[in-house]
């Protein structure tokens, strides 16, 4: 049994003639310490299924379970609950970060929350410091970091709660290059140190090749393939996935 399934998950926007199914009988699966890509063009349903494997959206169809047990049979707080257990990182900092509160109060609320046993001041400089920021810093406000230094942030407060699978969300999407290689590396070293479960959301192939070792490949809310990176992205099986790998632009040499 793995630990994070979703078994024949649909997901619909909207009801009646406005309905949308945005994912049709999806069944994926992730232990700890394993890697996922989502991968496809934009509106195939990668963030939906994001969203829907820590239960931000309810399924039309089918079930998110966690060892055994669907989402909603875990307890709301405390260990064992959703949110200690799943974590989504999103894109955009800004908007996932309270912009009123220090970065230091910011982290610090999520252990509370959380009910994690720890002297609040010292991990939050502890996590600071794992994500690469100064933990002198802990008294800033999120609008006198940059962006990627913001990403470090929301990345220090999902960390905070220990979790067993992390979600990120084309997490650096809206990140210059260089930073985004920064970014990259730091989360493919908590990864491997933690051995927390990684599912990493990105419309670019090259992220998902560099971070996963199995990828599933989403067109119109369906799965279309799904193997171990190297495999799809050397010797894809599906039309689809060759398009998406022949469409990656190409610096000139
Ligand atoms: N809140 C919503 N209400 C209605 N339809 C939605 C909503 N969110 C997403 N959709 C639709 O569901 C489909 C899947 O969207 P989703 O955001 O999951 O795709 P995606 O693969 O993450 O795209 P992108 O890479 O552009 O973020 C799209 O057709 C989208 O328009």
């Amino acid at each position: 049994m793995s630990e994070l399934a979703a078994t024949g998950l649909s997901v619909r926007y909207g009801s009646g003639r406005r309905a949308h199914m945005a994912l049709c009988d999806v069944t994926v699966a992730l232990n700890r310490g394993e890697s996922l890509g989502l991968a496809g063009e934009s509106g195939s349903g990668k963030s939906t299924l994001g969203k829907a494997l820590v239960g931000l959206l309810d399924p039309y169809a089918g079930e998110v379970s966690w060892a055994g047990k669907p989402l909603s049979a875990l307890p709301r707080r405390g260990p064992g609950s959703r949110s200690r257990t799943l974590q989504l990182v999103f894109q955009d900092p800004n908007s996932s970060l309270n912009q009123r509160m220090t970065v230091g109060a910011t982290i610090a609320e999520a252990l509370v929350v959380n009910q994690i046993e720890a002297d609040v001041p010292v991990e939050v400089a502890r996590l600071l410091e794992v994500v690469g920021l100064d933990p002198r810093d802990a008294g800033r406000y999120p609008y006198q970091f940059s962006g990627g230094q913001r990403q470090r942030i929301a990345l220090a407060r999902a960390l905070a709660v220990r979790p067993e699978v992390m979600i990120c969300d084309e997490i650096t999407s809206s990140l210059d290059v260089s930073v985004q290689a920064q970014i990259l590396n730091l989360l493919r070293d908590i990864h491997r140190e933690t051995g927390m479960g990684l599912i990493v959301i990105s419309h670019n192939l090259d992220v998902v090749h560099y971070l996963c070792r199995t990828v599933c490949v989403l067109r119109n809310g369906e799965i279309v393939e799904h193997g171990q990176t190297e495999q799809v992205f050397t010797d894809p099986r599906d039309e689809y996935t060759r398009e998406l790998l022949a469409a990656v632009p190409r610096l000139p040499s």
